[in-house]
């Protein structure tokens, strides 16, 4: 299926005349952190899909299906999901706007974007052909402004190093009055919940993680979550950016959040 390159690079190596100083070596720390992410979800993409269903028991499909039908997209919309990784959103969102409804999927790793594309091309149903895979940056979307009917961002805001910019851009993108859902981890404020998801982290995920060669992989997934904002945080930084309307909603027993901000 159609895999357009928005644009060339996102993390292209810093060059530049500045002396060293402190604002380059954040820049320069920046710029590394974005491309080992990057590496990262190319390294992980071929186990990550079964991954998922292995350590969340499945559950993780149930989140996904709750984040797409808080985004609002219905039938005939034209919807970009954020980060669209190996596609699962992506797919829900095709299922949701149909035959005459238009799917953008974005992603910064081509092999994530490459098992989706391989995903569609494997499936049977005809709204699939509804989605174009793009390969391109959260903070640097290349589509025009008010454009979209819904976005969709899931399991990815919490690895945009510029979580601001990202949202700021979703802000851009969408249409007046329409919805980003923005499904991650939840940063809980609760101690009991936040040592149950460390504890499954550590001694469930990262050990199962650790057979197939992904144990620092996963142990970046426990730092993420930790480095992630709150529900609380994110509902603030949704209106600082723009949107009209901002709510943070716990699922999963609160393991999960999901974001529903309104432009
Ligand atoms: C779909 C899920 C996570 C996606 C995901 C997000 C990331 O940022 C990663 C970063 C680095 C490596 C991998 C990922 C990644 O897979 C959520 C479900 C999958 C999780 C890996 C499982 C987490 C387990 C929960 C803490 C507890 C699940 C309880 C369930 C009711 C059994
Ligand atoms: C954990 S995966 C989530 C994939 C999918 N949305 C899902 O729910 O399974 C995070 C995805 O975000 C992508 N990503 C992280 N930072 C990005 C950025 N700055 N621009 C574009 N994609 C990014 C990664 O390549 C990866 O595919």
């Amino acid at each position: 299926m159609l895999m357009a390159t928005a644009s060339p690079h996102i993390c292209l190596p810093l060059l530049t005349g500045q002396s060293p100083g402190p604002n380059f070596r954040s820049k320069s720390r920046q710029v590394r952190c974005s491309e080992e992410r990057q590496a990262l979800f190319n390294r992980i993409a071929p186990v990550y899909d079964n991954l998922n269903d292995l350590l969340s028991l499945g559950q993780h499909r149930i989140w996904k299906r709750m984040a797409v039908s808080w985004s609002g997209a219905k039938l005939g919309d034209h919807v970009l999901d954020v980060c669209c990784g190996s596609g699962d959103l992506a797919f829900l969102l095709s299922d949701k706007v149909g035959n005459n409804g238009k799917v953008v999927g974005l992603d910064f790793s081509k092999e994530q974007l490459t098992i989706a594309s391989s995903r569609q091309n494997s499936k049977s149903k005809a709204c699939y052909r509804n989605i174009k895979w793009v390969e391109g940056s959260a903070v640097d979307l290349p589509f025009p402004e008010s454009y979209f009917d819904a976005v969709t961002i899931g399991y990815g805001l919490r690895n945009v190093i510029d979580k601001r910019r990202a949202l700021e851009e979703v802000y851009r993108v969408l249409k007046p009055g329409s919805r980003v859902s923005v499904l991650d981890f939840n940063k809980s404020v609760n101690p009991f919940v936040t040592s149950i998801q460390e504890l499954m982290i550590d001694y469930v995920v990262v050990p199962v993680a650790n057979s197939y060669g992904l144990a620092n992989e996963y142990i970046y997934l426990k730092d993420s979550i930790k480095e992630f904002l709150t529900g609380e945080e994110l509902e603030k930084l949704a209106l600082e950016v723009g949107f009209t309307a901002a709510k943070h909603y716990k699922i999963g027993g609160g393991l999960m959040g999901n974001l529903v901000s309104t432009r």
